[in-house]
C-alpha cells in the first residue's frame, strides 16, 4: 500500500537578501494551505557570506524554527550533511560560482534566475549536475504556477489553434530626472559588476512566456533553435535599460517578441488598465495573461469564432492564514521536492536544455546591443575560494 506520509525536502538557503526572505517564508507555509499533501519542506540552515550574525538575524526575521543553523560562509552550508538542496539567492554575477560550489559538494540545487551571466556558464553547471548525478533547476518560479501549467495545457490541446506569435512584456517605470532611473548605481538592477540590467532581471520573464508558448510546446524531435534580433538601450552604468528581442522560429512559422524596460511600465496605473502583459496568438484565438509576467493571477481565452465571448480564469495564490503568508514561490519548491523524491535530475517544466537556450538568446541579444560584463563574472572557471564564493566585496 502506498505511504501517506509526505516526502520532506531539507533546504539550505544561500544568501539573506530580499528574495531569500520571500522564498524561505513560502517554504515555511503549510502545504495543505495550497492543497499539497505529498511533499513538505524544512529549512535546515541559512548562510550569509557577510557574517554568521546576519544569517541568525534572517532566521529570526522569517520566524524559522530555532533549530535552523546559521552559517557565516557558503562553504559551511554546502558541507552540511543535513541539507538536501541549496537555494542560491545571490545576484546574477554570483550564480555560476555559487551554484557550482553547491553542485561540486554533491548537493541538489535550485538557482535563482537568470541562471548565469553566460551560456557557457550554464552549460558547465549542467555538466556538473550530470557528473554529480544531482537535481538542478533554474528558479523561474512562474513556470510552476498552476496558471502557467493550465496555459501550456491549453496550448498543447489546440485550444487556440496553431500558435504563431507571442508578445510579452515585463517593464517597470523607474524613470527619474536627468536621464537617470530610480535605482542607485550600485543597485543590482543596474550594477554591471553584479550583472545587472533589465534583460537578465526582468526580460527573462518576457522570454519565459515566449518560450513556454512557442518553444516548450514544440515536440522534442522538431525543437528549433531560434534566430534572434535585438535592440538595446544602454544605461550609463553599461547595463541595458531597455531591450526588445524578436525570437524567430522559421520552421514553425512563429515569432516571439520579448520586451523589457526600466523607463516605462507594463502596467501604467497599477490597475491593469493597459490590458494583458502577454498575448499568445493562435490561428483559432488568443490567450491573454494579465501581468505582472512573473506573478500572473488571471488569464483570458478569446476564441476567433467565440462571438465576442471572453472566458476569464482567476488563479489566486493561496495564503497560509496561520503564517499570514503566501507569495507563490512554494510551487517551484514543491516541484523540486517531487523531482528529488522521484530521482529526477531536471524538471520537465523547465529542462536544462531550455534554460541553456534561453541563456543563449539573452547572451546574443546583449552581444547585439553591445553590453559587456566584467571578466570576473563571465568566467566559466570554477574558483571555490574566489571572491564570489567567499563574500569578499
Ligand atoms: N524570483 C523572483 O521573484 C525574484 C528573483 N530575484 C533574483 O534573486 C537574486 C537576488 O536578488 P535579491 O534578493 O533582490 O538581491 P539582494 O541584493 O536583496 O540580495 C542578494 C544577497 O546576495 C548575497 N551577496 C553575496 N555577494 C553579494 C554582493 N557582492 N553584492 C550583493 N549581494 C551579495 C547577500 O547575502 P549574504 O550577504 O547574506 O551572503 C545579499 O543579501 C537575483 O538573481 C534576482 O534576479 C530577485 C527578486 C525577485
Ligand atoms: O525576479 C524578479 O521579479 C520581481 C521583480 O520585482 C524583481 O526585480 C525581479 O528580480
Amino acid at each position: 500500500m502506498a505511504s501517506t506520509s509526505p516526502y520532506t525536502l531539507k533546504w539550505g538557503i544561500m544568501a539573506t537578501g530580499w528574495i531569500a526572505e520571500m522564498f524561505t517564508k513560502d517554504l515555511l507555509t503549510n502545504p495543505a494551505a495550497r492543497d499539497v499533501h505529498d511533499v513538505r519542506h524544512e529549512v535546515v540552515a541559512v548562510a550569509s557570506s557577510s557574517a554568521k550574525e546576519r544569517a541568525a538575524d534572517f532566521i529570526k526575521l522569517i520566524d524559522a524554527p530555532a533549530s535552523t543553523k546559521a552559517y557565516g560562509s557558503y562553504h559551511e552550508l554546502v558541507a552540511d550533511p543535513d541539507v538536501d538542496i541549496i537555494y542560491v539567492a545571490t545576484p546574477h554575477s554570483h550564480h555560476f560560482q555559487n551554484a557550482m560550489l553547491a553542485l561540486d559538494a554533491g548537493k541538489n540545487v535550485l538557482c535563482e534566475k537568470a541562471l548565469t551571466v553566460t551560456a557557457s556558464q550554464a552549460r558547465k553547471l549542467v555538466d556538473k549536475a550530470r557528473e554529480k548525478n544531482v537535481f538542478f533547476m533554474e528558479a523561474v518560479w512562474t513556470r510552476y504556477f498552476p496558471l502557467s501549467i493550465q496555459v501550456r495545457q491549453l496550448l498543447q490541446s489546440g485550444a487556440i489553434g496553431n500558435v504563431y506569435r507571442t508578445i510579452a512584456d515585463l517593464s517597470f517605470n523607474r524613470d527619474a530626472p536627468e536621464g537617470k532611473v530610480d535605482f542607485d548605481d550600485s543597485h543590482r538592477m543596474i550594477n554591471i559588476d553584479l550583472a545587472g540590467g533589465a534583460l537578465l532581471d526582468l526580460g527573462i520573464y518576457s522570454l519565459t512566456w515566449v518560450f513556454q508558448s512557442l518553444y516548450h510546446v514544440q515536440p522534442e524531435e522538431v525543437k528549433e533553435t531560434p534566430k534572434v534580433v535585438a535592440a538595446v538601450n544602454k544605461y550609463h552604468t553599461g547595463a541595458d535599460e531597455m531591450t526588445s528581442i524578436i525570437v524567430q522560429f522559421p520552421e514553425h512559422k512563429s515569432m516571439g517578441i520579448a520586451l523589457t524596460s526600466l523607463r516605462v511600465g507594463t502596467d501604467v496605473d497599477g490597475l491593469n488598465s493597459a490590458g494583458a502583459a502577454i498575448r499568445i496568438q493562435g490561428s483559432g484565438g488568443e490567450i491573454h495573461v494579465m501581468g505582472p509576467a512573473y506573478r500572473p493571477l488571471q488569464y483570458k481565452v478569446i476564441k476567433k469564432d467565440g462571438g465576442g465571448k471572453i472566458e476569464t480564469f482567476d488563479c489566486p495564490i493561496p495564503k497560509d492564514e496561520a503564517r499570514d503568508w503566501g507569495h507563490g514561490m512554494f510551487y517551484e519548491a514543491d516541484e523540486c521536492a517531487r523531482c528529488v523524491r522521484d530521482g529526477k535530475k531536471e524538471s520537465a517544466s523547465l529542462p536544462w536544455s531550455e534554460s541553456i537556450v534561453i541563456m543563449e538568446v539573452m547572451e546574443e541579444a546583449l552581444r547585439q546591443g553591445g553590453v559587456t560584463y566584467p571578466d570576473r563574472i563571465t568566467s566559466d572557471v570554477f574558483e571555490p575560494h574566489g571572491a564570489l564564493n567567499t563574500g569578499k566585496r
